[in-house]
């Protein structure tokens, strides 16, 4: 049975970045889909515009949705204070089973919760389940046409807090339109645009935040 893409990336960080260090592991991961393969990893470059989102929110609670192999579940954790927890949620069982292997290797565990399953049926067990009160921070990079219903349904969960912040990755390529339309023409979202190109090539690409107004 040959490996998936997912596992060579995970394999190549097992034997090229440095056990417990964070930065190593994304900057491998960003190495190998450079120069071997592509991957839907946010990359380097928006990766760095989530660095600056995560630092300037400085949140308690962040939730990710769609961890995929864990690189940006390892990016954001990394600037977590101590105390602090990414909740993150994969529904294909493969990709999570390869994000906790890379997010224990980082050594980030103890502050990520991996959490399998659809994000229409994760967000409303985050109150009751995860002991959820309200979330600071969400950075939405799973299906692009989830990104409204989800956004509309955190709202509807009370999940949300005047100030919260959601950053949406690839609002240009493949695109979120909807969520553009849905949150610039909201009077309880204030947005903010970041053009940037997509993943490791020389495709334009954007994400936005969207603060939340209450
Ligand atoms: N509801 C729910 N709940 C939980 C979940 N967990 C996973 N999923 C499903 C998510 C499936 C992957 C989502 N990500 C992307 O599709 C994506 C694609 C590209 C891309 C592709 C082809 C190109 F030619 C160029 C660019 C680039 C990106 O940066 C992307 O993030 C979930 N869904
Ligand atoms: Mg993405």
């Amino acid at each position: 049975m040959n490996q998936s893409k997912e596992q060579r990336i995970l394999n190549f960080v097992l034997q090229n970045a440095v056990r417990g260090d964070p930065c190593s592991v994304v900057d491998t991961i960003d190495k190998y889909c450079s120069q071997k393969e592509w991957a839907m990893n946010v990359g380097n470059e928006k990766g760095k515009i989530l660095d600056k989102t995560v630092e300037e929110v400085n949140p308690s609670v962040a939730l990710e949705l769609g961890t995929y192999c864990g690189y940006s579940a390892v990016r954001i954790s990394r600037l977590l204070k101590a105390g602090a927890c990414l909740l993150t949620v994969e529904f294909n069982p493969e990709f999570a089973a390869i994000a906790k292997q890379m997010i224990e290797f980082a050594g980030v565990q103890d502050k990520v919760k991996l959490l399998e399953g659809p994000s229409e049926e994760i967000i409303p067990q985050l109150k009751k389940k995860y002991e959820v009160d309200t979330l600071d921070f969400v950075f939405l990079d799973h299906w692009k046409d989830r990104y409204t219903p989800d956004t509309i349904l955190l709202q509807e969960c009370n999940l949300l807090r005047k100030g919260s912040v959601l950053l949406a990755d690839n609002v240009i390529f493949p695109g979120a339109p909807d969520f553009l339309n849905y949150v610039r023409k909201s009077p309880h979202f204030q947005c903010t645009n970041y053009p940037s190109h997509l993943e490791y090539m020389q495709v334009e690409d954007a994400m936005e935040k969207a603060v939340f107004l209450g």
